[in-house]
């Protein structure tokens, strides 16, 4: 499909300010009811404002629940229906807050000092299981550390890692544990304790333990594992469910009588999403995976900029069935296996992704947020077999009916590789497009390298296109969503193997007789910001590139980024001194003799995942080399400035992007 203004008009940076989102669909206990997170992008704050609202799931308008000038999240039904608790932090802090399902005011359950990052009922409705940081064991004190706590600014770092992007400043020797506390408010008690962090808690049927997400093993300062245990509800001795230095398992869930826990990941903590998840299953004897066969990863690994996450879990249904999410191709959708064995089937399919999804206790519905790439977001309900859905919100209709979008064509085309193996894209034709013009092209690169672009709207490829580009983007080797042998084709290959790919996918557009060849741009965040810097380090079509939270120089990530010691040892196939010829020839800096191509770099000042030097030592290169490049540097951002970011620097960004490219191409 062409895409055309007719009276609408087209889309701004601005408009994300337009743009509402919906996140976390919980049913409620009887099935009629769904309660969801509504976030706006308030501009005269220049912040986000988020509300729990309630819809019927026969159909009606939905009900806002909340309505603080606050972050209100993370909705759940008591189990007897009668009250929602939700996360809110409108005295500062993250707390649990709880309001009536007949309405009135809601009130503070949790006052924590370290607030509350995620809760969950006990069966009984009478607890709330939560997670909030403790004091850990004090590091060893020197000799007059006491005093000079007081008084110094200076930072003692020993443990490997001491900063995680997102969070301020260095990461502090307070452990995540588990408490609980009484639903109708109360004294909280901690049930785990130690050296460890304890995430996702989840009550056993019978209300007497508590599953939960951590790492135990001896060397889990260095390593990425991740555990199954169960604690007894009233504290004591964690059992092990699913542990060991093979262990990269989590979102657990119980069986409806108790006797098992199945939960997602895989045997290869090093691999992180490098290799597909599976589902599994622990019932006291053998651990078994039963998605062996499935081919696509269980969760979503989409991306794009315009969505509010709600990270679900599994489902275990009265009669067996364990629901789950699974990448595939490009799509995010919702498949369900018998927990006994047998295969897995799709449930919520079509060309879209599903954010997040719930069950009814009795497993007769589902709850679910989905996007396609007309529409971010909006609510939906169908039954367990995936039958009789229905779109309970529509909270963009009348928005998006105002602007011109551009339908994304979907192609599939053989790499430039010598295996001519198939690579999945899609064109985005500019607004107003006439045939037989010829447009410029600004090609869209994916981070990660294991993220996956979706059939899911983008505000940045939209925005694009509303301007005039013909917008391509594709999921080459090392994406998710096409299975583990094409995700892993990139380790130790950055950029090698992924460019012929992206390539083929440029040829095959400008094949198509609408592009001006010379006239193409290429931008990418984050592992995209890496391929853009490699793109024009190995080539001099591009005319214009635009890199984001970009990585240049392997070594210094290695030593630098939040993720860089791990995360580089194994994409890169070692560590530096065992791999050293790797990190060299991999570093897009490497080639920065090479680079002509004007060249705008954008990124955040705090983003500890590709720490801003790696930006920094792009610039300095080729401004001594004399080209073509400028540098935008916004302050106070982590790495996730294009999806949550102050409204405004996201504004400012787009406008960056979008000057950039209009000023070269
Ligand atoms: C979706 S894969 C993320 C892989 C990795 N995370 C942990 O190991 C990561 O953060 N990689 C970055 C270098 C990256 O490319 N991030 C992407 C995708 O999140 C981005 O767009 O920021």
């Amino acid at each position: 499909m062409g895409a055309s203004t007719g009276a609408k008009r087209r889309l701004t940076p601005e408009d994300i300010y337009n743009i509402t989102l919906v996140s976390d669909a919980q049913i409620s206990p009887d099935g009629r009811h769904v309660a969801y997170t509504q976030t706006i992008l308030d501009k005269e704050k220049n912040d986000y404002r988020s509300s729990i609202f309630v819809v019927p799931v026969d159909g009606g308008t939905p009900r806002r629940f909340t309505s603080a000038d606050a972050r209100d999240s993370f909705p759940r039904w008591s189990p007897d229906g009668s009250r929602i608790a939700f996360l809110s932090n409108r005295t500062g802090k993250s707390q649990v807050w709880m309001i009536s399902v007949d309405g009135g005011e809601a009130t503070q359950v949790t006052d924590l000092p370290e607030g509350v990052t995620y809760f969950a009922w006990s069966p009984d409705g009478s607890t709330l299981a939560l997670v909030s940081k403790t004091e850990a064991a004090q590091l060893e004190k020197r000799e007059g550390d006491e005093e000079d706590e007081e008084k110094s600014d200076v930072v003692r770092i020993t443990r490997i890692r001491f900063r995680a992007d997102g969070v301020s400043g260095f990461l502090d020797d307070k452990r995540s544990h588990i408490w609980c506390i009484p639903a109708a408010g109360g004294d909280p008690w901690q049930v785990t304790s130690g050296d460890f962090d304890d995430a996702w808690p989840v009550w056993s049927p019978g209300g007497h333990e508590i599953a939960f997400v951590s790492n135990r093993t001896e060397d889990r300062e260095y390593n990425t594992v991740s555990e199954i245990w169960a604690v007894p509800a009233r504290g004591g001795e964690a059992r092990p469910i699913a542990t060991g230095d093979d262990a990269y398992f989590g979102r657990p869930v119980w069986s409806v009588d108790g006797a098992a826990i199945a939960f997602a990941g895989h045997r290869q903590p090093e691999a992180g999403g490098a290799i597909d998840s599976h589902v599994w299953v622990a019932d006291g004897g053998a651990t078994r995976c039963l998605t062996e066969g499935l081919g696509r990863t269980v969760g979503d690994a989409g991306i794009n900029d315009t969505f509010a996450s709600a990270n679900p879990g599994l489902a275990w249904t009265p009669d067996g069935w364990i629901y789950f999410q699974v990448s595939d191709s490009g799509n995010t959708h919702v498949y369900r296996v018998p927990a006994g064995g047998g295969d897995p089937s799709l449930v919520v399919g079509g060309q879209r992704r599903v954010l997040d999804f719930s069950l009814s206790p009795d497993g007769s519905r589902i709850a679910f947020v989905a996007g396609d790439p007309l529409n971010p977001c909006d609510v939906y309900v169908c039954r367990a077999d995936g039958s009789d859905e229905r779109r309970l919100t529509a909270v963009n209709e009348e928005f998006f009916s105002s602007v011109a979008l551009s339908q994304p064509e979907e192609f599939r085309v053989p790499s430039h590789a010598d295996d001519r193996a198939e690579i999945h894209g899609w064109v985005m034709k500019p607004i107003g497009f006439e045939p037989g013009r010829k447009y410029p092209l600004v090609l869209e690169i994916h981070g990660g390298p294991h993220g996956m672009y979706a059939n899911h709207y983008f505000h940045e490829f939209q925005l694009l296109a509303a301007q005039g580009y013909v917008v391509v983007y594709t999921n080459p080797r090392g994406s998710q969503g096409y299975g583990t042998e094409y995700a892993s084709y990139t380790r130790a290959a950055w950029g090698e193997k992924d460019m012929p790919d992206l390539m083929a996918a440029v040829d095959y557009v400008i094949e198509q007789g609408y592009v001006d060849p010379n006239r193409l741009g290429v931008t990418g965040g984050s592992y995209g910001g890496y391929m853009t810097n490699w793109v024009i380090g190995h080539t001099d079509r591009f005319n214009a590139a635009v890199t984001q939270r970009c990585v240049s120089d392997l070594y210094s990530f290695f030593g630098t980024s939040d993720i860089g010691f791990n995360f580089g040892a194994y994409e890169w196939g070692g560590v530096p001194w065992e791999v050293r010829e790797n990190y060299v020839r991999l570093s897009p800096i490497t080639y920065v003799e090479n680079m002509k191509t004007p060249l705008l770099i954008i990124h955040s000042e705090e983003d500890y995942r590709c720490p801003i030097a790696q930006a920094e030592q792009l610039f300095i290169s080729l401004k001594i080399l004399g080209r073509e490049v400028e540098f935008v540097r916004f302050p106070n951002e982590n790495h996730n400035l294009s999806r949550s970011g102050k409204p405004k620097h996201r504004v400012e960004r787009l406008q960056f992007i979008l000057g950039w490219f209009q000023r070269y191409l």
